[in-house]
């Protein structure tokens, strides 16, 4: 034991049949600082978490806290040592209000009752004094945005005593705005004396945020670092253990027409619309980004497109030909892809095998199968050389996708969407998720789909990938277009203004 170390993973092992998902892991985090947990998908960051939360646990290795071993039966052994995480995938009751939510199940350390109101509100009042977060207690979580979602489930392990926090991609799923406010809490938690483990691929944030950095590689530990002795650069380099390529956009011509939308009205779950007159043209041999803000209208778009979702009016063409009201496969048929946001309820079937949701979901002809009788090999052949092309790690083609990390499973879902030989891409946060080796390959597979003369509509909230990778950008506010750029006329600044809803004549009045 490392005495600079209050809590301290050594020698971790973990298999899962034949994957060796920890392999003699060694991990030490010192009290009150923000440690992060880096790698690339599958490099085992989550099952070490998981370990460490009394999820799983180890084959061999030991844990000690404050020089102590510590045995994790359960989550609550670990939240009855300080221990608390915040998943991916929150855990709260959307019916219940938000106090409810954190209050729900949880018993003052050493006693047989609930917490009484007084006591209750006294506890919650102190956590929001002391880490500066602001929650709307009475409202019920269903009327709220993810970021506060997230912060309630912060809230709730801070209420549950935990000292040492793990969050698991906590900005996956937050705006920039929303980031930079978990950013706050978590500096304050560290300034009062609180650990945190944070879980990112994102090397810029994890360079903003960190004063150490563990660097995970094919189940091992690479090394940890201090974040003023390394550069991203560096980072990404010890993360896929060789050097990396930028990526290098090229202007191809624009060709006919893939995709026209015309004064389009979508109306969102609750009724009202989110898309309200929205025309653009996306042509072939293009990537056309759409930036803002999430929750701008760009989801509803994505799905008035691919059909899953019906306008209010306007007209959508795609290669000239109307699909406003086309059924969804039709619309498949004739060159559609679909790369979804959510790609664990809307991309996958989580307890088929690999070759069923990259092959079998989407093949209907030769070579897979021939008069409706599915060839088992050629399913298999065609799934190895998807799974070796997009380096998915999986034991096999058989293996269950409800098994792979949250990285490989986004992988899956463009494999399979890009094997399709699509001839327009609707790309919706393609690399959410996705460490920075798959990142850079489905980048990739985008910009050579473009430049094969096929169009993509990419959309995302992440404006580097968005200045990255598209011809053309436009902006997204309140549902409406607040702007259309060409990616040399594009900056961060300008496009952050149009975010926030300031029109290019706004714009150019200063
Ligand atoms: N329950 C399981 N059964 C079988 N294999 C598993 C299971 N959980 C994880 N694995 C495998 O263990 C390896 C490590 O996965 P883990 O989820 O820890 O990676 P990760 O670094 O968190 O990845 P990501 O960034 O994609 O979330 C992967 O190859 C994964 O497929």
């Amino acid at each position: 034991m490392n005495p600079e170390y209050d809590l301290e993973l050594s020698g971790i092992t973990k298999r899962f049949g034949a994957t060796l998902a920890n392999d003699h892991i060694h991990f030490g985090v010192k009290k009150g600082e923000v440690h992060s947990l880096i790698g690339e998908n599958g490099a085992g960051k989550s099952t070490l978490m998981n370990i460490l939360y009394g999820l799983l646990r180890p084959d061999e290795g030991e844990i000690r806290l404050g020089g102590k071993p510590l045995v994790l039966r359960s989550p609550k052994d670990a939240i009855a040592n300080g221990i608390g995480m915040v998943h991916q995938h929150f855990m709260l009751s959307p019916s219940l209000t938000v106090a409810e939510n954190i209050v729900l199940g949880h018993r003052p350390p050493g006693q047989r009752v609930l917490w009484k109101p007084r006591e209750m509100e006294r506890h919650l009042e102190a956590i929001r004094r002391d880490f500066d977060v602001d929650l709307p207690l009475d409202a019920p979580v269903s009327s709220l945005t993810v970021g506060l979602m997230q912060r309630i489930e912060i809230v709730k392990t801070l209420y549950r005593g935990a000292k040492i926090l793990i969050l698991d991609e906590p900005t996956a799923v937050l705006t920039p705005q929303e980031s930079e406010e978990l950013f706050h809490t978590v500096r304050k938690l560290s300034q009062a004396g609180h650990t945190v483990i944070f879980i990112s691929h994102k090397l810029r944030e994890v360079m903003e945020i960190s004063d150490r950095i563990t660097v995970l590689r094919a189940g091992r530990s690479v090394d940890t670092v201090n974040k003023s002795d390394v550069t991203p650069r560096l980072l990404a380099q010890m993360m896929i253990g060789r050097e990396i390529r930028g990526l290098e956009p090229k202007d191809t011509d624009r060709g006919p027409v893939a995709l026209s939308v015309e004064d389009l009205a979508v109306p969102g779950d609750r009724g009202t619309l989110e898309v309200r007159g929205l025309s653009f043209e996306l042509r072939m041999g293009e990537i056309l980004g759409v930036a803002g803000v999430e929750g701008n209208g760009q989801t509803e778009l994505a799905e008035a497109v691919i059909g899953v979702r019906r306008p209010a009016a306007g007209r959508i063409e795609m290669q000239g030909e109307e699909i406003t009201r086309m059924p969804v496969g039709k619309r498949f048929e004739r060159g559609l892809a679909h790369i979804p946001q959510d790609r664990v309820k809307e991309g996958l079937i989580l307890d088929f095998s690999l070759t069923d949701n990259l092959v079998l979901s989407i093949r209907n002809g030769p070579p897979v199968s021939k008069h409706g009788v599915i060839d088992w090999r050629a399913a298999q052949t065609v799934s190895r050389k998807l799974i070796a092309d997009y380096q998915i790690k999986a034991s096999s083609p058989e293996e269950a996708c409800k098994n792979l990390s949250g990285g490989n499973m986004q992988k899956v879902v463009v494999a399979r969407e890009l094997s399709k030989k699509p001839r327009v891409i609707i790309a919706c946060q393609p690399t959410r998720g996705v460490d920075i080796g798959a990142s850079e390959y489905i980048r990739r597979m985008l910009m050579e789909m473009r430049d094969a003369g096929n169009a993509v509509l990419l959309i995302s909230a992440d404006l580097d990938e968005v200045m990255e990778l598209s011809d053309r950008i436009m902006v997204m506010y309140g549902g409406r277009k607040t702007g259309e750029l060409l990616r040399a006329e594009a900056d961060e600044h300008k496009l952050g203004r149009m975010m926030f809803g300031i029109t290019e004549s706004e714009e150019a009045e200063g």
